[in-house]
C-alpha cells in the first residue's frame, strides 16, 4: 500500500530505509530509529559499491565524502531524499536529483560557528607561526629566536563573503579589536553598519587587508577570486585564510607569492582537489593547512547530525519539508496552480541575478492579470531564490525571503488586478548602482514560462540551459558576425531571439546554445564592433 502526500511523492507504509554513507555523529542513527526509520551506517564504500546498494534506500544521509553523481542517482530507484549534514552541497548533482524528484536538504547553520572559529584559529596560527614553532620545539631545537609574530589587534581583516560564517568571523575579529572590511555583493550598507564592518569593493579590500579570509561558496563568480592578478594587488605581507571551498584561491599563484614573500602566510582548510594528498604548497615556509576540518567539532557534528536526521525522517514519515534546496513548501491545493508561476519566477530572479548583481538594495515583484489572483508569497520566494542562488548554495524557496530580509534587501510586492498586454505577467525590478533594471515574463500554452521583456526591450525567449546575452548597437551584419564566431568555435545555436529599442538603437540578442561558451569566445564576442555587453547565462 502507498500513501500520497501533499508533495506528490508516494511513501510506502513499510518503514522508510535510510543509509548513512559518511562518518556522522551516532545521534543521527538514533534519531532515525526513534522517528520510525530503518537505518544502516555503511561508510567508506566505493562509488560502485554504493551504486549496487543504493536501490534499496528511501533516504541517503551524507557529509562531503560521498559524491552523489548522476550514476548513483540513476541506480537510486527508491530514493526520495538526500540529507547533507553540513552546508556545502557541491558533492550532490542537484539538477539530476531534482529531475528524478529527489529532495535535497542541508543544515545551513549547524556548523557555522565552528567553521568561523576554525578561520580565526588559522589566523592566529599564521600570525604566530604556531605549527612550525611547535614542530621545531618538539624536535628539540628550542627555536626561541626563530619566530617573530605579528599582533592582530588594530590590523585590518578583509572578509570576502559576509554570509552566515563570514558574519560570525567578523564579530569575532571585532572582538579582537581588528578592523573588518567586507566584500559581498549582497551586503547592504545598513547590514554592514549593523555588523560593524566597512563595506568595500574587492579592489579596496585587497589594498587594505593585512589578513584576508574567504567565506563564499564556489561559483562561476568566485572561482579564483584570489587569482594571480588579485593576489598581486594585495598589500605586501598579507596573510590569506581559506576555510570555505577549494578553488577560491589560485593555488599555483599562492605558492609563487609565498615564495617571493609578497604573501607572508597562507592557511588552507580546503583544496581545489580533495583529498589533497599532494600539493606544490606542501612544505612551503609560512604555509599551513588542515584536511577540511572546518566543521569538525563535537558540537557542530552533533548539531548537523541531529538536524539532518530530524529533517529527513520528518519528510519520509510525514511529508514535512525543511531546508530543501530544490523544493518549495506548499499546500496541496495551491501547488498545481502555482508551480508554473514559481518556475517562471525563479527564472526571472536568476536572470536579474546574473545580469544585475552589483549592489542590489531593492527588489520589486509585480504580478498582473491572472497571476494577481494567486498567493504571491511563493512567487516572491521563487524570485528571491533564483536571484540569491547566484550567491549562495544554501538558498531555497523556504529560506530565501528570510535571507533577503536578514541581508537588508528591500523586497516590495505589487499586485495589479488589471490585465495588461499579457493575460498574466510577473515583473521583477531591481535597484542597482546603475539604476533600476526590470525583466518580465508570462506563461504560454500549458504553463510554459516565457521571458517577454528585458531592461525595457520587448523580447520573447525561453530561459533554459546555456544562453548568451548580448547588448549591441543595432546595425546590419551584426547577427552574421556573432553566428560566424560561434560556428567557428563549434557552438551550436538552439534558438535565437532579438529585441531592440528602436531601429538603429540599442538591441538585445538572446541565444540558447547546445554547449557553454568559453571565456575566450566571450572575449572575442566583446571585441566585435558595436557590442556593449556580452554575458554567458545558465538556467536550470
Ligand atoms: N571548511 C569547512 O569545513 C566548511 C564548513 C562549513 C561551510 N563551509 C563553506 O563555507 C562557505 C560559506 O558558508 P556560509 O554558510 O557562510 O554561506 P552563506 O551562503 O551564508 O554565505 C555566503 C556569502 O558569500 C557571498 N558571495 C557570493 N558570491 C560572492 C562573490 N562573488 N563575492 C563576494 N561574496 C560573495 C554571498 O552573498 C553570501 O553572503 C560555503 O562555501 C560552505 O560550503 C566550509
Ligand atoms: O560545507 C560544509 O558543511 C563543510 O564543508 C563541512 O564538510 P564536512 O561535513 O565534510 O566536514
Amino acid at each position: 500500500m502507498t500513501v500520497s502526500h501533499s508533495d506528490g511523492l508516494d511513501r510506502n507504509m513499510t518503514k522508510p530505509k535510510v543509509l548513512i554513507s559518511d562518518k556522522m555523529d551516532p545521534n543521527a542513527a538514533r534519531i532515525f530509529t526513534e522517528m520510525g526509520c530503518d537505518v544502516d551506517v555503511i561508510t567508506g564504500e566505493t562509488p560502485e559499491q554504493l551504486i549496487a546498494r543504493i536501490g534499496e534506500y528511501d533516504g541517503l544521509a551524507i557529509r562531503s565524502s560521498t559524491k552523489v553523481t548522476k550514476a548513483i542517482l540513476d541506480a537510486a530507484t527508491n530514493l526520495k531524499v538526500i540529507g547533507r549534514a553540513g552546508i556545502g552541497v557541491d558533492n550532490v548533482d542537484i539538477p539530476a536529483a531534482s529531475a528524478q524528484g529527489v529532495v535535497v536538504m542541508n543544515t545551513p547553520f549547524g556548523n557555522s560557528i565552528t567553521t568561523a572559529e576554525h578561520a580565526i584559529a588559522m589566523m592566529f596560527a599564521l600570525a604566530r607561526q604556531i605549527p612550525e614553532a611547535n614542530a621545531q620545539t618538539q624536535a628539540g631545537l628550542w627555536p626561541k629566536n626563530g619566530f617573530m609574530g605579528v599582533e592582530v589587534t588594530g590590523k585590518t581583516l578583509g572578509l570576502i563573503g559576509a554570509g552566515n560564517i563570514g558574519s560570525i568571523v567578523a564579530s569575532r575579529a571585532l572582538g579582537l579589536k581588528m578592523k573588518v572590511v567586507a566584500f559581498d555583493p549582497f551586503l547592504t550598507p545598513e547590514r554592514a553598519v549593523e555588523m560593524g564592518v566597512e563595506k568595500a569593493d574587492l579592489e579596496t579590500l585587497l589594498a587594505k587587508a593585512d589578513f584576508i579570509t574567504l567565506h563564499t561558496p564556489l561559483t562561476d563568480q568566485t572561482r579564483n577570486i584570489l587569482s594571480r592578478e588579485n593576489i598581486a594587488k594585495c598589500k605586501k605581507g598579507v596573510r590569506i585564510i581559506n576555510c570555505a571551498r577549494g578553488g577560491l584561491v589560485d593555488e599555483a599563484a599562492l605558492k609563487d607569492a609565498l615564495d617571493s614573500g609578497h604573501v607572508a602566510g597562507a592557511a588552507l582548510d580546503v583544496f581545489e582537489t580533495e583529498p589533497a594528498k599532494e600539493s606544490p604548497l606542501f612544505g612551503t615556509p609560512n604555509f599551513i593547512c588542515t584536511p577540511h576540518l572546518g566543521a569538525s567539532t563535537t558540537e557542530a557534528q552533533v548539531n548537523v547530525a541531529l538536524q539532518v536526521a530530524e529533517q529527513m525522517a520528518d519528510f519520509l514519515v510525514t511529508g514535512g519539508v525543511t531546508n530543501a534546496l530544490n523544493m518549495p513548501s506548499l499546500s496541496a491545493e495551491e501547488a498545481p496552480k502555482l508551480r508554473p508561476y514559481m518556475a517562471l519566477a525563479e527564472k526571472l530572479g536568476s536572470l536579474v541575478g546574473q545580469l544585475a548583481h552589483d549592489n542590489l538594495t531593492k527588489i520589486a515583484i509585480e504580478v498582473e492579470g491572472a497571476a494577481a489572483q494567486l498567493n504571491q508569497k511563493p512567487i516572491t520566494a521563487a524570485v528571491l531564490a533564483g536571484l540569491m542562488k547566484q550567491y549562495s548554495q544554501t538558498v531555497n524557496m523556504v529560506n530565501a525571503p528570510f535571507l533577503a530580509k536578514e541581508r537588508g534587501l528591500d523586497v516590495r510586492e505589487v499586485r495589479h488586478d488589471r490585465e495588461g498586454e499579457y493575460r498574466t505577467l510577473v515583473r521583477v525590478t531591481v535597484s542597482t548602482s546603475q539604476g533600476e533594471r526590470s525583466v518580465a515574463g508570462t506563461l504560454f500554452g500549458n504553463g510554459q514560462p516565457r521571458l517577454v521583456e528585458i531592461f525595457g526591450i520587448g523580447i520573447e525567449a525561453d530561459l533554459d540551459g546555456d544562453m548568451l546575452y548580448i547588448v549591441n548597437s543595432d546595425a546590419p551584419g551584426f547577427i552574421g558576425r556573432i553566428g560566424t564566431l560561434l560556428g567557428q568555435n563549434t557552438i551550436n545555436i538552439g534558438t535565437f531571439h532579438l529585441g531592440r529599442r528602436e531601429a538603429g538603437g540599442e538591441a538585445v540578442l538572446l541565444l540558447s546554445l547546445d554547449n557553454p561558451v568559453s571565456e575566450d569566445v566571450l572575449k572575442e564576442a566583446r571585441e566585435i564592433q558595436g557590442v556593449r555587453v556580452v554575458k554567458a547565462l545558465k538556467f536550470a
